[in-house]
C-alpha cells in the first residue's frame, strides 16, 4: 500500500494524519505546543516548538502505524495562517512568531487603511486588519529596528516548517494572499504595497503553489524522524483552504463551519466577481485558480478552551462539552459573547471583549458551559447572515475541526443555522486537506474533486428541530445587542487594564 501524510499545524497543537490510497487515515499523532501572552493582545509561538512538535508526532506515528517509511510516497501541509516568522539572511529566526490571533498591530493596520484606503483593498481584496501579516511586519519595523534591519526574509507558519523539513525556503499561494501584501487576482507580491510602505520586494520569499513539489525530506530531517529522505514534500495550504478541501468544499454552493482554536464560515468563490467590500476575507485558494471568502470568529474553540482551563482544568473534554445537554436551549437565561481576544467578522474590533449577560443565582457550571457553545454559534450566525445578505443561502454546511467532536455542538450549530449540518468521518479536515494534496500532487488523482470523491466519507447528518429554531432566533436577536451595547464597557475596562 501507498500513504500520504498531511502535517496540519494548528495554534493548539500540530496533527499529523497518515492517509492510504483509498482516503483511510490509517493513524494520527498530535503534539501540543504552548502559547505565549506576554501582554493584552499579544500572541505568540516559538517556530522551532512546530519543527520539533512535527518531528515527534511523526516519529510516533511512525511507531504506532507498523507502517514502512519507503511506502510514504508523499507529504503535504495545513497551516495556522498569517504568523510572521522573521527569518535573517542564514535563515535563522529573529524573533517568536506574532501570530494571527495577536491584535497589538491597530495603529499599523490604521495606517496602512489611511495611506492606501480602497486601493489597498482592491489589490488584496481584504481590508488590513490586525490579524494579517503585514501590520505585524510593520509593526516590527517600528517597535523593534534593530531586529528589522537585520530580517532577510520572512515566512508563514508551515512553509518555517516545510524549510526545515527540506531546506527550501518558499511561501505558499493561498497562505501568502493572508499576508495581504499580495495581488491576489495577479497571483503575485504586489510591488505597490511594498514600495508604499518602504518593504523591499526582496522580503517576500518565491511563491509555489499548494500542489508544487518544493524538494524531498533532508537527509538530517529523515535520520531524526524515521522518514525516508526520498519522500516528495508539496507545497501545502493555508489551514482553511485545507479544511475546505478536507471537508469538500469544492464548489460555490457549498460552505464550511470550522471550530479549531479559531472559528469560520467559509465558501469557495469560482472567480473573484463577489465583492464582499472586505466585510469578509477573499484569499486564494489551495485548489488552482479558484478562490473562497471568510468570516472569522476570533475566539471559538479557544473560548471553551479558556473557559476550561479556567473553571474545570481536571475534567475531561467530552464530560465537561457534554454537561451543557443538561442545561436548556439559551442557559437559563445566560448568554455569552466570544469576544474574549477581541474580534474580526462582523465586528472587525481588536478592543472588543467577551461577556456573561444575565448571570443569575439559580445557573450551575453547566449552564455556563451551554451559554459559550451556544454564544461562538451565534457569533458564526452573525457571518452567515452576512452571506445571506449578499445572496448567498446555503443548504447546508460541512462542520469540522476539535469542536465537530461534539454531537450536541453539532445539533445547536443545525438549530441556530437552521440549517443541516454534516459531520465526517474525521473531524480533522485541514490534516486531510494537506494529504489530498500531496495526493494530487504524487498524480494519484487528476483533480482534487476526483480526490475528495475518494477520501471523503459522510458519518451523519444533524438536522433543525423546528422548535428550536424558532427559540434561538429569538435569542439571536437578543446576542446581537451585546455588542454595541458592551463596546463602551468592555474598551474602558481594556484602557483601565492597560494603564496598570
Ligand atoms: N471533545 C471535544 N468536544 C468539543 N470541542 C472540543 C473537544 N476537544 C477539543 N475541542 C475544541 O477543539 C479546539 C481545538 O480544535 P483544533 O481543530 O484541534 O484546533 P487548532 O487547529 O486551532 O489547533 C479546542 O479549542 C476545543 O475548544
Ligand atoms: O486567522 C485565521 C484565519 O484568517 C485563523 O483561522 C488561523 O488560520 C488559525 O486557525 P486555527 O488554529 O483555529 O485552525
Amino acid at each position: 500500500m501507498k500513504y500520504v501524510i498531511g502535517v496540519d499545524l494548528g495554534t493548539s497543537a500540530v496533527k499529523v494524519l497518515l492517509v492510504d490510497q483509498n482516503g483511510t487515515v490509517t493513524a494520527q499523532a498530535s503534539e501540543a505546543y504552548p502559547l505565549q501572552q506576554p501582554a493584552p493582545g499579544y500572541n505568540e509561538q516559538n517556530p522551532d516548538d512546530w519543527v520539533q512538535g512535527t518531528l515527534t508526532a511523526i516519529q510516533h506515528l511512525l511507531a504506532t502505524s507498523g507502517v514502512t517509511a519507503s511506502e510514504i510516497e508523499g507529504l503535504s501541509y495545513s497551516g495556522q495562517m498569517h504568523g510572521l516568522v522573521l527569518l535573517d539572511a542564514a535563515g535563522q529566526v529573529l524573533r517568536p512568531a506574532i501570530l494571527w490571533n495577536d491584535t497589538r498591530t491597530t495603529k499599523q493596520s490604521e495606517e496602512i487603511m489611511a495611506k492606501m484606503g480602497p486601493r489597498f483593498i482592491e489589490i488584496t481584496r481584504n481590508r488590513p486588519l490586525e490579524g494579517f501579516t503585514l501590520p505585524k511586519i510593520l509593526w516590527v519595523k517600528e517597535n523593534e529596528p534593530e531586529i528589522f534591519a537585520q530580517a532577510a526574509t520572512f515566512v508563514l507558519p508551515k512553509d518555517y516548517v516545510r524549510y526545515r523539513m527540506t531546506g527550501q525556503l518558499n511561501m505558499e499561494l493561498s497562505d501568502a494572499a493572508g499576508t495581504v501584501l499580495l495581488d491576489i487576482a495577479k497571483k503575485e507580491w504586489s510591488r505597490e504595497i511594498c514600495a508604499a510602505f518602504g518593504l523591499p520586494l526582496s522580503l517576500c520569499p518565491p511563491l509555489v503553489e499548494a500542489t508544487t513539489n518544493v524538494g524531498t525530506i533532508t537527509a538530517e530531517f529523515a535520520q531524526a524522524s524515521g522518514l525516508c529522505s526520498q519522500t516528495a514534500v508539496f507545497g501545502g495550504g493555508a489551514d482553511n483552504a485545507c479544511g475546505a478541501i478536507g471537508a469538500g468544499i469544492l464548489h460555490p454552493d457549498q460552505a464550511m463551519c470550522s471550530i479549531g482554536t479559531s472559528g469560520v464560515i467559509l465558501t469557495y468563490e469560482p472567480d473573484t466577481t463577489t465583492d464582499y467590500h472586505g466585510q469578509l476575507h477573499f484569499f486564494n485558494h489551495a485548489v488552482p485558480n479558484s478562490f473562497y471568502s471568510m468570516g472569522v470568529t476570533l475566539a471559538a474553540g479557544y473560548s471553551l478552551s479558556w473557559f476550561k482551563q479556567t473553571f474545570a482544568p481536571d475534567a475531561s473534554f467530552n464530560d465537561f462539552v457534554g454537561s451543557a445537554a443538561t442545561s436548556t436551549i439559551g442557559a437559563h437565561g445566560l448568554l455569552f459573547a466570544p469576544y474574549i481576544v477581541g474580534e474580526r467578522t462582523p465586528y472587525a474590533d481588536a478592543k472588543i471583549r467577551g461577556s456573561f449577560i444575565g448571570i443569575d443565582g439559580k445557573q450551575e457550571r453547566s449552564d455556563f458551559v451551554r451559554a459559550v457553545l451556544e454564544g461562538i454559534v451565534f457569533s458564526f450566525k452573525d457571518i452567515l447572515d452576512i452571506y445571506a445578505a449578499n445572496g448567498k443561502n446555503f443548504k447546508q454546511l460541512v462542520s469540522i475541526g476539535g469542536g465537530a467532536k461534539s454531537p450536541l455542538w453539532l445539533q445547536i450549530q443545525a438549530d441556530i443555522f437552521n440549517k443541516d449540518i454534516v459531520r465526517l468521518e474525521s473531524e480533522q479536515g485541514p490534516g486531510l486537506g494537506a494529504a489530498m494534496l500531496a495526493a494530487v500532487g504524487l498524480g494519484w488523482f487528476d483533480s482534487l474533486s476526483t480526490c475528495a470523491d475518494h477520501f471523503i466519507a459522510v458519518k451523519k447528518v444533524y438536522h433543525p428541530v423546528a422548535e428550536h429554531v424558532a427559540k434561538y432566533a429569538q435569542l439571536h436577536q437578543i446576542y446581537q445587542q451585546i455588542y454595541p451595547q458592551t463596546k463602551g464597557i468592555t474598551g474602558a475596562l481594556l484602557d483601565y487594564e492597560e494603564q496598570q
